[in-house]
């Protein structure tokens, strides 16, 4: 982990969940103790840590960026097709460049919509995509378990309940684990040349989920806030996914582990060079009660960017985005960002 030595991130190793089924007994053993002290410690600094050992292998996201490519470098026409419908598909379907040096494919993890979703020009998108997000879905229950007895939940299983519906396999449940899959174009003198000296790769946001799994490639450019409000490197780290915790985590564990504001910053060496990035994103039950569950970090307040206590959970993610979207794009042209989060 050389290149890791000097940063702040925490790293945890997830050896000992990342193979096998999930198992509410895991709770029993001393090293899942111990792994769950490691995981809620690690969240609780900044939002945002390292994952090693998780057991998706390299080849797994090797295919899934390979697939992915194949499908942007598809002629527009062809792509068009798959064009997200609107509001209310967001987290579905392909989203245009918008004179913002990107386009992105977000397939809805729900089985009801995978067929429509997936684009038939690039079979291979479908295996790809649908092996992450089961070895993801297996490893964040697991997570769930952890974060559960790491804060003393009375049923330790009270997080995964609240996510049912995507570790529901019989595709009848609206599940609401997603994936987006990110390309960043490679820049030419001209586009660098339009762009003002604060552009960022993806504007700063948090994420409006309980956690995200993301896998940025070798051209690399995520940051994320530290504690001290501070913009950080995170850096690529071979094999390693970068696990960061949305809105929904903030408010259940009363501002103890962050919903982190994170971006992308365009390196200028790296400018003329393709991005991609692959998210995996987990999200409550649309009917999940919203609730401070363990006593507040002192000093942290809820504010009306998170998720309602004592309301249902349904509606907020897309609300998220719906800010995110009106405050980039709606009154910009989409290159800079303007959006500034009031944390307290
Ligand atoms: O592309 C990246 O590395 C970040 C993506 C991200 O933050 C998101 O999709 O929410
Ligand atoms: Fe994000």
């Amino acid at each position: 982990m050389g290149s890791l030595t000097n940063s702040e991130i925490p790293i945890v190793d997830c050896a000992i969940i990342s193979d096998g089924e999930y198992s509410l007994s895991l709770k029993d053993s001393p090293e899942f103790k111990e792994f769950a002290t490691s995981l809620g410690n690690g969240f609780c600094q900044m939002g945002l840590v390292y994952f090693i050992n998780h057991g998706i292998e390299e080849s797994i996201i090797t295919d899934c960026f390979t697939a992915s490519k194949a499908f942007f470098e598809l002629p527009a026409s062809l792509k068009a097709p798959y064009t997200r419908l609107d509001q209310a598909h967001l987290r579905h379907g392909y989203a245009p460049p918008r004179g913002d040096f990107k386009e992105q494919l977000a397939l809805a993890g729900n089985k009801m919509y995978l067929q429509s979703a997936y684009p038939s020009e690039t079979p291979q998108l479908f295996p790809a995509m649908t092996t992450f997000i089961g070895k993801a879905t297996t490893l964040s229950k697991k997570i769930l378990l952890a974060l559960g007895l790491h804060f003393g939940l009375d049923d330790a299983e009270y997080l995964i309940k609240l996510h049912s519906d995507c570790f529901d396999d019989t595709g009848s449940r609206d599940s609401w684990a997603d994936m987006k899959t990110r390309f960043y174009h490679a820049m030419t003198d001209d586009d660098l040349a339009t762009i003002g000296p604060d552009h960022l790769r993806l504007p700063e946001h948090p994420d409006g989920d309980t956690l995200t799994f993301l896998v940025q490639d070798e051209a690399g450019g995520l940051e994320a806030r530290n504690g001290a409000g501070v913009y950080i490197p995170v850096p690529h780290v071979p094999g390693a996914l970068v696990v960061n915790a949305g809105l929904s985590l903030e408010l259940w564990t009363g501002g103890r582990i962050p919903g982190v504001l994170h971006r992308v910053q365009l390196i200028k060496e790296k400018a003329k060079e393709i991005r991609q990035s692959l998210g995996y994103f987990l999200t409550a039950n649309g009917d999940a009660e919203c609730d401070i569950l363990v006593e507040q970090k002192p000093g942290w307040k809820w504010s009306d960017r998170l998720p309602v206590p004592g309301k249902k959970l349904e509606g907020f993610y897309l609300k998220e985005i719906q800010i995110i979207k009106e405050r980039h794009y709606d009154k910009n042209d989409g290159s800079r960002s303007a959006m500034r989060y009031n944390r307290i």
